[in-house]
């Protein structure tokens, strides 16, 4: 048999249903698909590669999908810290926002994300914000797997002016990604509070007609719930309902606050809940009762939110916090364990995105969205058991080798398919302006 490449690794953890970890076994890769994994002596005798890549002391997992992002907003990181929800947002970034965002805002602060995350192990990004066009370019350009937000407020922007241009614009958009290898679309309405009820019922339908996942912010903060009952007499959640939009394509960001009939609710219309620990954390939005979910079996991924709430896109230390976090608030030492975290960021990221037969785990004929952890760092030795080491102990400085689809956009620690300086200097223009632009 031939093959493209074979990645050698110590250890692999398939995330498959079995949840297998292979002690030196092989992973054969061939037009940017799993071809075979095998042990390697095995390997060795039956399949000729092109490239053998070694990986003594590293551990071999499915790319991590970050669920939720604003991928541009890391030109607004360390903006406005140490506010809540609503104040952040009304009084600090929707002024900024309105000043500076445009295409060369979305392009600079995108790549910038892209390299954040490829660094940090992060293979295919779950996207909601403006000039998504813009964004799924520079995704493609650099070869990064996304899900690209067809954005919709009720509100004037420079990018669209009404509800109903929003919808135009993310349907060309849908068009012109059509049966792109990489770049998927999905409708991404911001939230209860910034949408009215028509733009909503229409988007269900046309997630219904397209087959596309709908992004939304749901179920924050108290404030949030408190204000829907104050005002309309309905929980969003319950409006969200009525409108046509929960089922499997609900991808409902956030949910700190969840009776326990939502709950049993959202298992039995199979729609997923996209945890974001470290953004509510910083906000002190309230706490996703992940371990309750996860024992209702409802599919429960995880995100970054953006990097100004963050304020950074690390999907490894978001699993930590996951995991620490969702034993607190359940409970129980037993809750949220390393293994279900894992899961919640790879193959719940890629169900959540109707990915789950192309990403999420490493299986024969999935793509090779492959991350490699060099554990061999003082702080992760010695290893019992390499997901112990790489949920609870390991950094993102030690991810080294990146594949999506086959192709290797992290060598060594260092980007192939984007120019470091050239982004951060790009960055720092940006953060120049915006400091001395004022709002
Ligand atoms: C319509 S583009 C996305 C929009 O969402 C804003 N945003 C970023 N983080 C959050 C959050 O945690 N809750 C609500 N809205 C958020 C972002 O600034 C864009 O305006
Ligand atoms: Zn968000």
């Amino acid at each position: 048999m031939h093959a493209d490449l074979l990645i050698h690794a110590e250890w692999i953890l398939t995330v498959d249903p079995e949840d297998c970890e292979l002690i030196d076994h092989a992973v054969a890769i061939a037009d940017g698909h799993i071809q075979a994994i095998l042990p390697y002596d095995e390997a060795r005798r039956t399949i000729a590669a092109t490239e053998v890549i070694e990986l003594p002391g590293h551990v071999l997992i499915p790319g991590l999908i970050n669920a939720h992002t604003h991928a541009a907003m890391t030109l607004l990181r360390g903006l406005a810290d140490d506010l809540p929800l609503m104040t952040w947002l009304h009084d600090h970034i929707w002024p900024t926002e309105q000043r500076w965002v445009d295409p060369t805002f979305v392009a600079a602060g995108t790549r910038l994300a892209i390299l954040e995350m490829l660094r940090g192990g992060v293979t295919c990004y779950n996207d909601m914000y403006f000039y998504p066009e813009v964004a799924a370019q520079v995704s493609a350009e650099a070869g990064m797997r996304a899900v690209i937000g067809m954005i919709v407020v009720d509100f004037p922007t420079r990018y669209a002016a009404a509800a109903d241009d929003y919808i135009a614009k993310g349907l060309a958009l849908h068009d012109f990604y059509r049966d792109h290898p990489l770049i998927r679309l999905a409708w991404a309405p911001h939230a209860p509070y910034s949408v009215a009820d028509d733009p909503l019922s229409q988007i269900a339908r046309l997630a219904q007609d397209l087959k596309v996942p709908v992004h939304l912010h749901l179920h924050e903060t108290q404030d949030e719930v408190q204000t829907a009952l104050r005002e309309r007499s309905e929980r969003p959640f319950a409006r969200i309902e009525r409108l046509g939009l929960m089922g499997p394509q609900l991808t409902a960001v956030h949910m700190t606050q969840l009776e326990d009939f939502e709950i049993a609710h959202l298992a039995e219309t199979g729609a997923s809940v996209i945890h974001c620990p470290e953004s509510n954390l910083k906000l002190a939005s309230g706490f996703c009762p992940v371990a309750k979910l996860l024992e209702a079996g409802v599919n429960v991924a995880l995100g970054t939110d953006g990097a100004a709430s963050n304020n950074d896109l690390n999907l490894l230390g978001e699993m930590r916090t996951a995991a620490l976090l969702g034993k607190g608030v359940a409970g129980s030492a037993a809750a949220v364990s390393a293994r279900e975290v894992l899961r919640m960021a790879t193959i719940n990221g890629a169900r959540a995105l109707g990915l789950e037969r192309e990403i999420g785990s490493l299986e024969v004929g999935k793509s090779a969205d492959l991350v490699a952890v060099d554990l061999r760092d003082p702080h992760t030795q010695p290893v019992y058991h390499p997901l112990s080491q790489l949920i609870y102990a390991a950094g993102r400085h030690q991810v080294r080798q990146v594949w999506v689809r086959g192709r290797q956009l992290i060598r060594d620690g260092h980007p192939t398919s984007l120019h470091l300086a050239e982004i951060l200097a790009e960055a720092q223009i940006w953060g120049r302006r915006i400091a001395a632009g004022g709002r």
